[in-house]
């Protein structure tokens, strides 16, 4: 039997970086083996186990990440722009396959990845669920069936310690009302109203951001034509669902050629 993959989480201590850690333990197709954290992190020397308040796991919270990913296979990535890039560079390096969860990168640092996906798997997503990866298959769809008769307005909410906006998700559901639409999401984009923002203009697509709370993440796209409104809407109520979802991505990774992937070919969505 080969060895199952071994799993660096980074940012382990984060929202998403302890759920990927628990995740990852709790799968019996991949192995921990190791945490990263950023430099000052007061968890850094400590073991992660004792760190989440548990038992030891014998994997050590570090801030030098290519010590971690030389022994692994793949590393999932949910902290933040500048540190995903240097995090992708490192795992170029290392050959290990890079689950990319990180959101609010810019085009510019989008558009740098492009060389280490010439030595690694990418795979980068702003949503890893199956329903949200669904949903943008459903906005390209009804996108494309309807004219600009319909107004589409993209609506999400999140937890008060956002600190993107419109989330990544709001993005590729955006991106996907506007390939249906056969434009370009920066030609259409209305991102903030506020004051005398005159009407609507025909064939924008609207964003608006709710921060509040716990919410984990809650996104609407409305199709609002003349005396009829269509609205698909995406719930999620547990964190585990993007950590499941980076998982698989992680292990589908493995054998595939070096590049960058998205949530749709690792869910056979394309
Ligand atoms: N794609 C998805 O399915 C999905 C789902 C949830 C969250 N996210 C995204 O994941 C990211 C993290 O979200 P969160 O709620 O866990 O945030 P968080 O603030 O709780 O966690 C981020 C972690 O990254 C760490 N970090 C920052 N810079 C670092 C560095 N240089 N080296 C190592 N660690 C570093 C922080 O210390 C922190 O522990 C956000 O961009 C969020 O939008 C994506
Ligand atoms: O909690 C977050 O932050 C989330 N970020 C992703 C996004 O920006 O769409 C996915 C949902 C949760």
């Amino acid at each position: 039997m080969t060895e199952r993959p071994g799993i660096v989480v980074t940012g382990a201590s984060g929202r998403m970086g302890q759920m990927l850690v628990r995740t990852v333990l709790g799968s019996d197709k991949a192995r921990l083996v190791g945490a990263v954290e950023r430099a000052g992190h007061p968890w850094l020397g400590q073991d992660l186990g004792a760190a989440m308040g548990g038992a030891d796991l014998g994997v050590t919270v570090t801030d030098d990440p290519l010590e971690a990913f030389a022994k692994a296979q793949a590393v999932l990535d949910f902290t933040a722009p500048a540190a995903t890039l240097e995090f992708a560079r490192i795992a170029a390096q290392a050959r290990v396959v890079h689950v990319i969860g990180t959101t609010g990168m810019s085009a510019e640092e989008i558009a740098a990845l492009e060389p280490a996906s010439r030595h690694a798997v990418i795979v980068r997503a702003g949503n890893m669920s199956l329903g949200v990866n669904l949903l943008v298959k459903l906005t390209r769809m009804v996108s494309a069936a309807l004219d600009e008769d319909f107004d589409i307005e993209v609506i999400e909410a999140h937890h008060n310690q956002k600190v993107d906006a419109p989330s990544g998700t709001a993005l590729m559901l955006g991106e996907a009302a506007a390939e249906g639409r056969g434009v370009a999401l920066e030609d259409v984009a209305d991102r903030g109203r506020d004051g005398i923002t005159g009407a609507r203009k025909r064939g924008d697509i609207g964003f608006t951001a709710i921060r509040g709370g716990d919410i984990i993440g809650e996104h609407d796209v409305v199709f609002a034509g003349a005396g009829e409104r269509l609205t698909l809407r995406h719930v999620a109520s547990d964190r585990s669902l993007f950590a499941k979802g980076a998982l698989r991505a992680a292990l589908w990774g493995q054998g595939q050629k070096p590049g960058q992937y998205d949530m749709m070919d690792v869910l056979g969505l394309n």
